[in-house]
């Protein structure tokens, strides 16, 4: 598989409480891949958590630090990239995630609110309503994740596992296989 994917990275895009952090440690091993979260590096940049940024820099600032950040890594090759909940929304970080394969993992709104009910680390959700704000962020965005290569759904049952082998299943379906000459 890693032969076929010729160290091209792989994206994982979907809401907040996706699984794309945890999903992307697992694939980055399969693939022997290194695996990198855009949210990380910008903490550890900065020194700071997301909700820290978001609280002084605005949503605004968080956006426009995740952008340089895309296009620092996406000047790398075999890697497996978890990218922030909201990183559709920026028109350039479309370039820099097409360089690689895009990989969304579609959750349905009650899971996503399941897994994040008790989180305060998603500053977006700090809300009087926070099912309602998740439920607005993912109509707002689906269209955008739409525009993956690959779209996964995922459903209440699937571990973590079990979703990353369904992505090194569909993988082949997205490649396009270089001509061997003989
Ligand atoms: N398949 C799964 N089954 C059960 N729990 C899961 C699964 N995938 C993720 N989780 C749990 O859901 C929570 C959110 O997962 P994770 O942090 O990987 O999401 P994310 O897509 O990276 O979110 P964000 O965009 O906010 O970074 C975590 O507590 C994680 O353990
Ligand atoms: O969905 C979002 O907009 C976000 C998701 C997280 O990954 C973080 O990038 C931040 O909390 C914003
Ligand atoms: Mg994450």
């Amino acid at each position: 598989m890693s032969s076929l994917l010729q160290g091209v990275n792989l994206y994982l895009i979907g809401m907040m409480g996706a699984g794309k952090t945890t999903v992307g440690h697992l694939l980055a091993k399969q693939l022997g891949y290194a695996f990198v979260d855009t949210d990380d590096i910008i903490a550890q940049a900065a020194k700071k958590s997301i909700n820290e940024i978001f609280a002084e820099a605005g949503e605004v600032g968080f956006r426009q630090i995740e952008s340089d950040v895309l296009a620092q890594v996406c000047a790398h090759t075999k890697l497996t990239v978890a990218t922030g909940g909201g990183i559709v929304l920026q028109r350039e970080n479309w370039g820099y995630l097409h360089h690689g394969l895009i990989v969304w993992l579609d959750v349905p709104i009650d899971l996503l609110y399941e897994r994040l009910a008790e989180d305060t680390t998603r500053p977006l959700l700090q809300d009087i309503d926070p099912k309602g704000k998740l439920r607005s962020l993912l109509e707002q965005r689906t269209p955008l994740y739409k525009q993956a290569d690959l779209r996964i759904p995922v459903n209440a049952t699937e571990t973590p596992e079990q979703i990353a082998d369904k992505i090194m299943q569909a993988i082949p379906s997205v490649l396009k296989p270089t001509t061997v000459n003989s």
